[in-house]
Parts: structure tokens; C-alpha cells; sequence
């Protein structure tokens, strides 16, 4: 599992930390993780130049440390100090490496000479020590200029891209964009959640030993797929496996229906059954020969392509009492489940209009709304997005990293909640089902992809390949 902490959590596990160890030791081993990263991305030291922009607090500190590293490995390295209080030992250890610190900075003076406003590649990175977990957004003017006069320079960041709201992923003004996030002790909130995420880059973890509680956010990796995995046993039937039941698609959407059955019938679940308009009904049939009609199910799949038919597909697969999927046309009537078990599938539209907010601000501040709507449902939440996001209350946030912008096309929503529904109905808990699903769903979409373009068919079609690359 990818683990994601938050501000004070660090800070707690750092203060038992320093308490035991030799003054200085936990910056040691920051500053080598990061040089020994930065030594990676250039190939190596000798000869390459190096600018470190170095805030007033340990940020900065360990930038320069790194920064002494990299120098006596042979890299010209300069330090451009956007505070008088920068780290007085790092500064110190820098010089004697035989790195320089210039007032004011030689590449502003360049900049200034040329007057140009494209910078010459005077330097092979820039590694931003500006702010760090104490950093409140956005940059001060003067660090932001110091950006704009690197544009153009492979940036890595020090545990974070300065200027990003650390603990939401939220964005205020200006801030870095990272190529490489070379982070400590643990993951950050703000490298997974959009829309910071998208400015960190390649984030790479440098273990420094802390001693962490339950993270704020996690990321399922595959192995955690694996283990949550229904494999069925070798004993197992159609109906030990789970039936799920899918209640989607209208004569208008029938296409809808279609595609929230192809993500059902994906062969997590034992059956899938289907019930609809009659029209509707012969034409999933076509497709897919194996799905039956109405019947008892583990769980049901409602709303995509709905339409008017929402409310009352809905009401009926209440009745039924088993864990449920609301998406699309259904989420309207999402108030009908409130603290049941059951995954509430919206992408930023639909929660805006469940919550009563703006579409611009669930997408400035998707970590905020997902919260909000898995407290007022009292249920599981699914925000779809870049990196979607499951809620649930009093649990760790999990966010979807697999899947690719291809991915964005319509109906892909509906093979989500038909894959989601195959893994409730296989018992798997609503939490787990939303999170699980998510992530075959973007590694479907990747393996479907190549780096081409896809449509949601495609997707569904890959889901068996994605899970028979799980490690066993
Ligand atoms: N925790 C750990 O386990 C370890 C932590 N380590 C490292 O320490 C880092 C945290 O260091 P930290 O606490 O000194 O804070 P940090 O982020 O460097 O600077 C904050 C200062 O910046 C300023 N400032 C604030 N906002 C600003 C803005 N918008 N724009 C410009 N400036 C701004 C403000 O100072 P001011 O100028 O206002 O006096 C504030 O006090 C952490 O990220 C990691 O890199 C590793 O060495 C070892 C293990
Ligand atoms: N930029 C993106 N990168 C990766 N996945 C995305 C991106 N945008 C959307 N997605 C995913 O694509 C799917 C779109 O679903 P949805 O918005 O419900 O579309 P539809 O209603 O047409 O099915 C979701 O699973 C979402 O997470
Ligand atoms: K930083």
C-alpha cells in the first residue's frame, strides 16, 4: 500500500525520531536521498550544473546539504538564498563542498544582461528547497520570480513542490511544477490528489525511518488488488461467487445498459443478471448471452443512462436490501440511501449537484468535497476523476493512481459501476469494491491503450487480461 500523511503526523513521528537520534542525522539522511536522486536523473554529477533555490526553513537545508553532496561529486552547484536566515550550517557545508552562494545570483544577472524573457538553459536542474511542509500557499513574490527566471530547467522538488497546499492538494496562486518530488519518510497528500498531483511529477520516496500512524490517504498498489481480490476457490459455484444485477440504461440510453453489464459481466461475479426496458433486454442479451433476467442478487448496479426510469429502479433495488452502486441519472435520489452500504459513483458535475457547490470548486478541491459527501450520505463515495478519489467516514481516503487521460470517454463511468457491482456482489465491502474497482478500471484502460485511443468497450474487454497480471 502507498501511504499518504499528513502535516502534523510527520511532524509528530519526526519529533520521537529526532529525540533518538544524534543532531542532524535526519537532514543527513533527507539530503542524501534527494542528492542520490538528483545524481539519477542527470546521469551523474561530474560536470553538470546544479542551482538549488533555498527557502528559510529545513527545506532549504536539506537542498544544500544535497547540494554539497553533488558538488564534491563534481557538479558546479549554486545557491540562490531567497531569505537571510537560510540554513547556516547547510550554507556552510555547500562552501566547503565547494559549491557557491551568490548575491545577487548569477542567473539573474544573465537574465538581466540578456534581458530576455526565455532564460538560457544555464543550468541542467534546479532543485527547489523553497518551502517544504511548513510552507503556507501561495510563493511570495520573490520566490516566484526566482521560478520565472528558471523557466524551461528540469525542476526536483524537496519533499514537495513549494507552494502547494501540502494536506489538501489544493492550489492558491503560484507555485512549482516538479519534474522529480524526492519526498521523506512518507507519501504527501498533496502527490496523489489533484489538482497539485499534477505538479509533482515522478514522486520518488526516501525511507528516513519514520514510525507512522494510519495514513490520511493510501493508494492501493497491485499486490493489494491481489490480496482483496474474490479468486473464486476451488470449490466455488455461480452462486457462491456473488450475482449482481444491473438496473440501467432506457430505450432513450440503451447503450448505457450495455456498457454497465459489459463491466459487470467482467467474470468477477458468479452471474449478472439484468432487468429493463424490454427492448433493452434483448439487446444486452445479444451481447452478452450469459446475463439472465430478474432474480435474487448479492448486489445491484442503478442509474446509468436511467433516465426518467431513476427513481423507480432505484426504489426496486432498495427493496431488495443488498449493497447497492448509484450512479448518473440515480445519484439524484442518492439521499435514498443515506447510511446504507453502497457506492455513490459522481464525477465532479454530479457531486456539485449533490452538494449544492460549483463544478470549478469540487475540481479545485476534490479531496474537500469527496470528504464532505461520504459524511453527509454516511455512505462510500466515488469522485471519478484523473485520479478518483473513494470516501468513506472515519477511513483513510484511497485514490486511484492506474488509468490515462484515453480514459475520459463516455460510458467509461458506466463500466466502472457495472466492474464495482461485480465486487460487491462478490462480498467485497463497499469501500474496498469502489477502491478495487477503480483501479482495474484505469489498469484496464492502460492495457487496452497502448498509448492509442480507446473507447469504453475496449475497456471492459481488457478488465480479465488486467487481472490475470496480478501477482498471485
Ligand atoms: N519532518 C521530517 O521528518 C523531516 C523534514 N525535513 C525537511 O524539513 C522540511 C520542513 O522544514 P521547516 O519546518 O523548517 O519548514 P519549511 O517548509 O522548510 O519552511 C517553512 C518556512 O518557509 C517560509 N515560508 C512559508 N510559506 C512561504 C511561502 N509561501 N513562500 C515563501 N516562504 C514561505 C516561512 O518562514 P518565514 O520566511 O516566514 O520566516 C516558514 O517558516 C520538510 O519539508 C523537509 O524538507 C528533513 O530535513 C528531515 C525530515
Ligand atoms: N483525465 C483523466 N484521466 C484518467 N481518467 C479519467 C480522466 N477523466 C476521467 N477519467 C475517468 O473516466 C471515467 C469517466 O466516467 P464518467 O465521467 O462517468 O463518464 P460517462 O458518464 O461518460 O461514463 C471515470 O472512471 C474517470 O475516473
Ligand atoms: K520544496
Amino acid at each position: 500500500m502507498l501511504r499518504a500523511h499528513t502535516v502534523e503526523q510527520v511532524r509528530a513521528a519526526e519529533a520521537t525520531l529526532l529525540a533518538a537520534l544524534p543532531e542532524g542525522a535526519l537532514m543527513q539522511r533527507a539530503a542524501h536521498g534527494l542528492a542520490y536522486a538528483v545524481l539519477d536523473l542527470l546521469g551523474g554529477g561530474y560536470g553538470r550544473r546544479v542551482l538549488l533555490l533555498v527557502g528559510s526553513g529545513d527545506n532549504g537545508g536539506d537542498a544544500l546539504y544535497a547540494g554539497a553532496v553533488l558538488a564534491r561529486r563534481g557538479a558546479y552547484v549554486e545557491a540562490w538564498l531567497l531569505s537571510d536566515r537560510a540554513h547556516q550550517d547547510g550554507v556552510a557545508a555547500l562552501r566547503e563542498a565547494g559549491g557557491r552562494v551568490i548575491d545577487p545570483p548569477l542567473v539573474e544577472v544573465r537574465r538581466a544582461q540578456r534581458g530576455a524573457s526565455k532564460p538560457r538553459r544555464d543550468f541542467d536542474v534546479v532543485v527547489d528547497g523553497i518551502v517544504g511542509i511548513g510552507g503556507r500557499p501561495p510563493l511570495r513574490p520573490d520566490a516566484a520570480a526566482a521560478l520565472d527566471a528558471v523557466a524551461g530547467v528540469p525542476v526536483v522538488a524537496v519533499d514537495i513542490p513549494s507552494g502547494v497546499d501540502v494536506d489538501t492538494g489544493e492550489l492558491a496562486g503560484s507555485h512549482v511544477t516538479a519534474d522529480v518530488t524526492v519526498t521523506f519518510g512518507t507519501h504527501k497528500v498533496a502527490q496523489l490528489v489533484d489538482p497539485a498531483a499534477q505538479h509533482s511529477g515522478v514522486v520518488h520516496l526516501v525511507d528516513i525511518g519514520l514510525d507512522l500512524p494510519e495514513p490520511a490517504l493510501e493508494a492501493l498498489q497491485p499486490a493489494d488488488v491481489a490480496a482483496l481480490l474474490p479468486w473464486p476457490d476451488p470449490q466455488a459455484h455461480k452462486y457462491t461467487r456473488g450475482v449482481v444485477g444491473v438496473r440501467a440504461g432506457s430505450a432513450t440510453y440503451p447503450g448505457a445498459a450495455l456498457l454497465s453489464v459489459a463491466g459487470a459481466d467482467c467474470g468477477l461475479a458468479g452471474m449478472v443478471r439484468y432487468v429493463g426496458d424490454p427492448a433493452v433486454v434483448d439487446r444486452v442479451r445479444e451481447a452478452h448471452p450469459d446475463v439472465v433476467g430478474d432474480g435474487r442478487v448479492q448486489a445491484w448496479v442503478v442509474g446509468s443512462g436511467s433516465d426518467s426510469g431513476a427513481e423507480e429502479a432505484l426504489q426496486a433495488a432498495l427493496a431488495d436490501e443488498v449493497p447497492l452502486v448509484v450512479d448518473a441519472d440515480a445519484l439524484e435520489f442518492a439521499d435514498l440511501v443515506t447510511g446504507l452500504p453502497a457506492v455513490l459513483t459522481p464525477h465532479a458535475g454530479e457531486l456539485a449537484t449533490m452538494l449544492g457547490e460549483d463544478r470549478v470548486d469540487v475540481e479545485a478541491r476534490p479531496l474537500h468535497h469527496v470528504r464532505a459527501a461520504a459524511d453527509v450520505y454516511g455512505t462510500t463515495v466515488l469522485l471519478k476523476g484523473r485520479h478518483s478519489l473513494v470516501a468513506e467516514p472515519g477511513r483513510p481516503v484511497r485514490v486511484t493512481t492506474t488509468g490515462i487521460p484515453w480514459l475520459a470517454t463516455a460510458g467509461a463511468g458506466d463500466v466502472l459501476g457495472g466492474v464495482i457491482g461485480a465486487l460487491l456482489a462478490a462480498g467485497l465491502t463497499p469501500y474496498d469494491a469502489a477502491s478495487v474497482g477503480s483501479w482495474l478500471h484505469g489498469a484496464a484502460a492502460t492495457l487496452a491503450s497502448r498509448g492509442g485511443p480507446i473507447v469504453a468497450t475496449d475497456v471492459a474487454r481488457a478488465l480479465p487480461g488486467v487481472i490475470a497480471t496480478l501477482p498471485a
